[in-house]
């Protein structure tokens, strides 16, 4: 088995309706991996499951090998999820260097982490941002900081909640070549997202959700060439 991540019918209902219905959603270790849909789809609901922001009603998730049922948020992310929120929650009023430091400093020892705070400042092309107090960053930047901080952990798999919400398309752009080189060294990663150019530039594979369920899965030319993804995803999707 060389998923990192996989459930088997995962289901979650909120009232009578369910949100997520019988989900097998396979993320492979190595691969950049995004999960799509219109609106209401299911994909938010699904990678809360994940995160472990919810329980599921039915069904078992595994990470890493083992079942992750019982096993709570953060206990989650020491098992190697990072985990990137659409909201960027960096420490506003601290240099763009010290939130790297905080993140480190629950990770690595004191000498290691000048040499990594470095190489993520290079990474995330916030070099000229390093003492800076977060809070004057642009959008972009405070979203890639972020990235910086969910590396910082040492994960093993990367998810990314909607990545490139509010940014623009040169910021968008850039965060997909960012997650490139992520990928180029090693790192897994799962993308909830939105903006289908952006998931041209970036995924090998996509799981296309709609109604609960899984809609559609295959590599990025399967899923752009299936007329059927296109009358769901950009029929419904206007207005993102
Ligand atoms: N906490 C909740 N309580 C009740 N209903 C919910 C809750 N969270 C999600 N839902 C409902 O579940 C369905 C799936 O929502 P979800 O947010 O997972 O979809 P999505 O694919 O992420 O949509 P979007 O792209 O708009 O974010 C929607 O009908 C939504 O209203």
């Amino acid at each position: 088995m060389t998923a990192i991540l996989y459930s088997e019918n995962v289901s979650k209902q909120f009232g009578g309706m369910r949100a997520v219905d019988a989900v097998n959603l396979e993320i492979e270790r190595g691969e950049i991996h995004c999960l799509i849909g219109p609106n209401g789809a299911g994909k938010s609901t699904m990678f809360k499951l994940i995160v472990g922001y919810h329980d599921p009603d039915e069904g078992r998730i595994f990470f890493d090998g083992a079942d992750l049922v019982n096993v709570k948020a953060f206990a989650r992310v020491q098992r190697g999820m990072s985990i990137k929120m659409q909201k960027p929650s960096v420490f506003k009023e601290l240099p763009t260097r010290l939130n790297l430091h905080v993140a480190l400093q629950q990770k690595i020892g004191k000498q290691q982490i000048a040499e990594e705070e470095a190489r993520l400042l290079e990474l995330l092309d916030l070099e000229e941002q390093a003492d800076k107090p977060a809070g004057l960053l642009s959008h972009g930047q405070q979203q890639w900081l972020e990235i910086g901080m969910a590396l910082a952990l040492g994960p093993k798999l990367v998810l990314l909640d909607e990545p490139t919400a509010g940014m623009s398309d040169e910021e968008t752009y850039r965060t997909g070549e960012l997650i490139k080189r992520l990928n180029a060294d090693g790192m897994t990663i799962l993308a909830v997202e939105h903006d289908m150019s952006f998931v041209r530039q970036i995924a090998d594979r996509v799981t296309v959700m709609h109604l609960g369920q899984v809609f559609a899965r295959g590599n990025i030319e399967e899923i752009v060439g299936d007329a059927r993804v296109g009358e769901i995803y950009l029929g419904k999707s206007h207005g993102h």
